[in-house]
């Protein structure tokens, strides 16, 4: 039985609550654009700097403008080597809103990062500058972002300070930006004009660019509504860990402890354990402060069942009529993430949500081009950083649904047998 409409409407106002001061950010952008002078900037002007690593970078900075890719550049081992490599992780507040942004590097060898950084994103930025205009790496963020749905996408165009703060040159980035992702199925865009160094539009509205009537970068990420994206409709609960306490205190408790990823879960729900399908009843869910009658994503609890079913690691739970689909055949687009190509009859271990199998890759359908969009069919393989159309066979069944209607239950991973490495992402 599915949850009623107003424990739904209940749910999606309590995942508004807790999520309405929260924005996960994806930020991408080619060498050089000008990505931790801007990341710099929006901590810097919402004052989530101290004065004194201020003044520190102001004293190593040279030139008119403080260096304020310094801060975020500080930490960063790359600095010998001038290019960042993995995901680093921020937090900053504004009185509107709590900010968690993953800064993912722009070298094309890098789209694994970008992967992992916008796979749990609500928005992308993507950084062009102005001077070069949309470049097949900016196509190829975009390009990304919309792959893995993040619901809202920013372009920033970045250094309009060198472009005399042309509105021609904006408008026409702008345009193709917008034709772009409109190809792409990107349901919202908003592409801004900034100068990161100066601060022109990252916070505050520019005096140099008149023309631009729309929010700063910040302002729109403080009102940008999230609180509809999640998917509250499908209860999916994967299994992580089956809590069974030895002490004999506790001898009787069974519990089953995982993260929610979508949909809503309430005491007394009719549910249903895949893959054996046997039907029970939700006893109890236990959060992290005591119990709880409704969990909701992305909360991690424990499930108590009525029945003593047998459940284990990698099973779902899910309510009796909106079950997805147990399969063993997938058809995915997977970004190939390995030096050597993905060929078929290549062998893998599979992950998605909490289940692991062996799978072996069937076909090759099609490799994309990210510039024209179209699908190169005589490929047959899939080379570093390609993305493209593949039948997989798992040996065991997996549940899954669609990645547009679950950025959860709708992706995977593939991991190389022998050197447990991630070799690819796919999503359904
Ligand atoms: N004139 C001007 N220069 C800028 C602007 N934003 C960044 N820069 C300069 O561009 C250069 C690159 O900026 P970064 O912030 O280090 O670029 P990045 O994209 O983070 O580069 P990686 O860390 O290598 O990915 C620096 O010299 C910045 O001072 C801007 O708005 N105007």
């Amino acid at each position: 039985m599915s949850a009623p409409v107003d424990t739904l409407t209940a749910a999606a106002a309590e995942i508004a609550s807790a999520r309405k001061d929260m924005l996960r950010i994806a930020t991408a952008g080619s060498v050089d654009d000008g990505k931790s002078t801007l990341i710099g900037r929006l901590l810097y002007d919402s004052k989530a700097v101290f004065e004194d690593q201020y003044e520190a970078i102001s004293r190593a900075s040279r030139g008119d403008h403080v260096d304020l890719s310094l801060l975020t550049d500080g930490l960063r081992a790359e600095r010998e080597q001038g290019i960042t490599i993995d995901v680093a992780y921020r937090y900053f507040t504004t009185p509107r809103r709590t900010f968690v942004l993953a800064d993912t590097p722009g070298h094309v060898q890098y789209t694994r990062n970008m992967v992992t950084g916008a796979s749990t994103a609500d928005l992308a930025i993507v950084l062009v500058d102005a001077r070069k205009g949309m470049l097949e790496q900016s196509r190829r963020h975009a390009f990304l972002a919309a792959l893995l749905r993040v619901p809202h996408l920013v372009v920033a165009v970045n250094k309009m300070d060198l472009v005399d703060w042309s509105e021609g040159v904006f408008t026409a980035i702008r345009d193709e930006a917008t034709t772009f992702a409109a190809r792409l199925g990107v349901p919202d865009i908003t592409v801004v004009p900034i100068s990161a160094l100066a601060g022109d539009n990252v916070v505050t509205a520019s005096q140099n660019m008149p023309w631009y009537d729309g929010p700063s970068l910040l302002h729109h990420l403080e009102q940008v509504e999230v609180v509809g994206d999640a998917n509250v409709a499908d209860a999916r609960f994967p299994v992580q860990y089956v809590i069974r306490p030895q002490s004999d205190a506790h001898r009787d408790y069974r519990g089953y402890a995982g993260t929610v990823a979508s949909g809503v879960l309430r005491v007394g729900d009719a549910v249903q354990v895949l893959p054996s399908g046997r039907t029970t009843t939700i006893a109890g869910i236990d959060g992290p402060a005591g119990p709880v009658e409704v969990a909701f994503p992305p909360m991690a609890v424990t499930v108590r069942l009525t029945d003593d079913v047998d459940v284990s690691r990698g099973d779902l739970v899910c309510h009796l009529d909106d079950a997805p689909a147990v399969t063993q055949e997938l058809e995915a687009v997977v970004c190939w993430m390995a030096d050597e190509p993905l060929r078929g009859r290549r062998k893998l271990v599979l992950k998605h949500t909490t289940r692991s199998v062996r799978a072996v890759v069937t076909s090759v359908h099609h490799r994309l081009d990210v510039n024209t969009l179209d699908h190169d069919v005589e490929a047959g393989e899939l080379g570093l950083n390609d993305i493209g159309r593949v039948t997989l066979k798992a040996m065991q069944p997996l549940f899954v649904d669609d990645y547009a209607r679950n950025r959860v239950t709708g992706r995977f991973i593939l991991v190389d047998e022998a050197t447990n490495a991630t070799v690819g992402a796919g999503m359904l």
